[in-house]
């Protein structure tokens, strides 16, 4: 009998979801394997702050990270999208599973569609792409800037909002479809690098056979891909940036085809590119570059930093 795998999580209910899901997914590959959840409070749940001023989206993957590092916990579960692009020293991802719904779920009272939202409807999120995206698709709406987890969101649609948009994902891991009024798709809105995916994280030195290879076996190499693609966009327009960018991309018939957008969060101007290419790690990384540098020449760059 090995000793159970400590698997850190964030403490809300789509993190402890997501990770209890996955972690069951990774002993089911072994026998005899068990695990047990860390559950770690990060400064990104604890302050009530914008997301901006806490140092951007890294701040819920840090302290699960401090512990990774610090051997309190052998693996770590992320929602992709929450992680920088930059690679933290010794540690890695070692598995993305199957990735859930890319899509954004807009959520509304009576479960109306977004062209259905009466003229100045008020709209909720947290998200500058989100809402730049809105605002350009309906420059007669107001956004209005939200924070907190999924319920607390979504009960703001019974307060004060006609509606609120949040990642299909993490509706459909807790099991609330019901709340979908209308699942986006990447035509109308792109969602965010990432969105959808899951990353689980360990230290580079890892050497527990057992665990090495279930996480082999989790791993989705169309997942895989896809979130390449997309995070190499990112990181190429990134340099000293925070910019609406929405990217998704997607393997067909052994091709990788990638759809990105730079938006100005007045929803006023937009710039958007697609291209096709190998669906290798190389032919990924190399397919996120050459959009994000067609986006740059497009004049992307005067909407980032
Ligand atoms: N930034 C918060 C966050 N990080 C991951 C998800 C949802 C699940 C996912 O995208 O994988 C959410 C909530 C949301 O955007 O509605």
């Amino acid at each position: 009998m090995t000793a159970p795998w400590r698997v850190g999580t964030r403490g809300s209910a789509l993190a402890l979801t997501q990770t209890k899901q996955t972690a069951d997914r990774l002993v089911r590959h072994r026998d005899g394997a068990a695990y047990e959840l860390v559950t770690i409070r990060t400064e990104g749940d604890v302050s009530t702050a914008p997301l901006a001023s806490l140092g951007g989206t890294g701040v819920f993957a840090a302290a699960l990270r401090q512990a990774l590092l610090a051997g309190e916990v052998d693996l770590a579960v992320h929602s992709l999208k929450d992680l920088p692009t930059a690679p933290t020293p010794g540690l890695r991802l070692a598995a993305h599973p199957r990735r859930e719904d890319p899509r954004d779920a807009l959520c509304s009272r009576d479960g109306l569609r977004l062209a259905d939202l009466p003229h100045g409807a008020r709209v909720g999120t947290g998200s500058p792409r989100r809402a730049a995206q809105l605002r350009a698709l309906r420059p007669d709406l107001t956004v209005v800037a939200i924070r907190g987890n999924v319920g607390t969101r979504l009960a703001r649609i019974e307060q004060d909002l006609d509606a609120v948009v949040l990642a299909c994902a993490g509706l459909r891991r807790l099991g609330l479809d019901d709340a979908i009024s209308e699942a986006l798709p990447p035509a109308v809105m792109l969602g965010a690098p990432g969105q959808g995916a899951l990353a689980v994280e360990v230290r580079e030195d890892l050497s527990d056979q057992d665990l090495l290879a279930a996480l082999a076996a989790l791993d989705d190499a169309d997942t895989r891909a896809s979130i390449t693609a997309e995070r190499a966009l990112l990181a190429t327009l990134e340099a000293g940036c925070s910019a609406p960018v929405g990217a998704y991309a997607e393997v067909h018939d052994g091709r990788l085809h990638l759809d990105a957008a730079v938006v100005a969060v007045d929803g006023t101007d937009q710039y958007r590119s697609q291209a096709s290419g190998n669906a290798t790690p190389e032919g990924a990384a190399a397919l996120g570059k050459l959009v994000a540098e067609e986006l740059l020449g497009q004049g992307a760059d005067q909407l980032i930093g």
